[in-house]
């Protein structure tokens, strides 16, 4: 029998990447190549923006998909197909309607060949140790979603998995019951109730990774590459109004609100050859956020300025809804972000005190000065005799750098600024892109 010690890695990830092909051939890179290892004891938080590629990785650690390239160790050795230490618990809880809530937790022991007296039994036993006493025959539709939740908790922990996997598993709860379960989950872990090793959760929540986590990893995107790998050594349990807690979720709120900022602390290189870093894409990821909603942010922080993370909760605003406009203002050079801390810049003041025309001018200059997927379709509009593009040029130039769905996403964004700016227009029907006749501003390009 092998003799596992306490600090050798449940998991490492060597050199691993994911890319996909797109329906043209080409090949998006979702994954740069990622160096990883979880350990015993611990719970790791992986964070990063919408597209950053956490779900991904969370799904070739468990076996799901195969890597594109790289290799995926569990005890050190290859992993072939699903990984055997690795349950998953998944944000929709995915429970079958047509089971009770002991055929819902049988199912992965099922799945496994455990035989029916003790599958029986340990489903029992999990679903008492996660607070489901007395609802062993009920459906799910008589449940509410946190103990639907509790039934995916049940389910993923019966089969006394290494290393269990969550995958937002709080996101579609409300916000008492996501805490209330959260806390369990954590008092299980502490007192070692659970039959787990290891936890990694995929989360958005900052908060949330500061509270559970032992480390955490942010995640950048596009593409998707390790940013920074966090110890977080506050004792369980933490107060979420110590200095100490408001600093680390200012840290992590800082390096979230930099996609630009180097690598913090990057993890150690597992000892394997691996390939060379993609070409850096050379388009900005724009976010997909209108520019009404980033005039009405400005318009917010007219009377305020400073930490982000207290305005997000003065606005009560979730971490994902609140930073790709963030975002957004930034590449537009409307705010300013140091340390955590955002206010408006001198352009940003002007935009605020202007009148509609006003504004539609600044933004216009904005995005010629900073954006370089609008000052491309601008150029290529000034080129054409006829003045318009079809949208396949643009969608044709934007899928080497991004998956179909992102492509257009981004297509869609720079339309809409566009537009916004009366720079040009789009024409739905014929998918047809042209430009506003009466505007033909100068072209002042600046490196973004
Ligand atoms: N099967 C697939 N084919 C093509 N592209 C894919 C596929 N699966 C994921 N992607 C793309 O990979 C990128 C990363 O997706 P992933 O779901 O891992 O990100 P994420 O960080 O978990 O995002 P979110 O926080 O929004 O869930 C996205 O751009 C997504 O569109």
């Amino acid at each position: 029998m092998v003799t596992q010690s306490l600090t050798d890695p449940l998991i490492t990830l060597q050199g691993v990447t994911k890319s996909y092909r797109q329906p043209n051939g080409q090949e998006v890179i979702i994954l740069e190549p990622i160096h990883l290892m979880l350990r015993p004891g611990e719970i790791v938080a992986l964070l990063g923006p919408s597209g950053s590629g956490k779900s991904t990785l969370m799904r070739m650690i468990a076996g799901l998909i195969p890597p594109t390239s790289g290799q995926v160790l569990y005890h050190d050795r290859p992993l072939v197909g699903l990984n055997p230490g690795v349950a998953i618990v998944f944000q929709s809880f995915a429970l079958y309607p047509w089971l009770t809530v002991l055929e819902n937790v049988e199912l992965g022991l099922k799945a496994k060949g455990e035989p029916a007296a003790p599958r029986r039994q340990k489903a029992l036993k999990m679903i008492d140790v996660i607070g489901l006493d007395g609802f062993e025959n009920a459906y799910p539709k008589e449940l509410s979603g946190g103990m639907r939740q509790r039934v995916g908790f049940a389910r993923a922990l019966a089969v006394e998995p290494e290393l269990l996997c969550m995958d937002e598993p709080f996101s579609a709860l409300d916000v008492l019951t996501a805490e209330n379960l959260r806390f369990e989950l954590l008092d299980l872990w502490l007192e070692r109730r659970i039959p787990t090793r290891s936890i990694l959760i995929v989360t958005h929540g900052i908060e949330e990774a500061v509270i559970l986590a032992d480390r955490i990893v942010v995640l950048g995107r596009n593409p998707g590459r390790i940013r920074a790998d966090l110890p977080v050594t506050l004792p369980h349990y933490r107060d979420r109004k110590s200095p100490a807690f408001q600093a680390l979720v200012d840290q992590v709120y800082k390096i979230l609100t930099h996609p630009d900022l180097q690598e913090i602390e990057p993890p150690a290189p597992v000892s394997t050859p691996h390939e060379p870093s993609p070409e850096p894409t050379k388009y900005q990821s724009l976010p997909s956020v209108r520019i009404g909603s980033i005039a009405g942010f400005l318009e917010l922080l007219e009377d305020r300025q400073g930490d982000l993370y207290r305005l997000a909760q003065e606005f009560l605003m979730e971490v994902d809804d609140m930073l790709p406009i963030v975002e957004a203002a930034q590449f537009l050079d409307l705010v300013a972000v140091r340390e955590g801390d955002i206010s408006l810049s001198s352009v940003g003041q002007q935009f605020i005190s202007s009148g509609i025309d006003e504004r539609k001018h600044i933004v216009r200059t904005q995005l010629l000065a900073h954006i370089r997927l609008v000052q491309q379709i601008y150029r290529l509009l000034q080129a054409k005799r006829d003045q318009r593009l079809p949208e396949e040029l643009i969608l044709d130039i934007l899928e080497p750098h991004f998956t179909a769905k992102e492509a257009q996403r981004q297509f869609n964004t720079a339309i809409d600024w566009g537009r916004y700016a009366e720079l040009y227009s789009y024409d739905e029907p014929s998918g047809e892109i042209f430009l506003e006749a009466a505007t033909t501003p100068e072209l002042v390009v600046t490196n973004p």
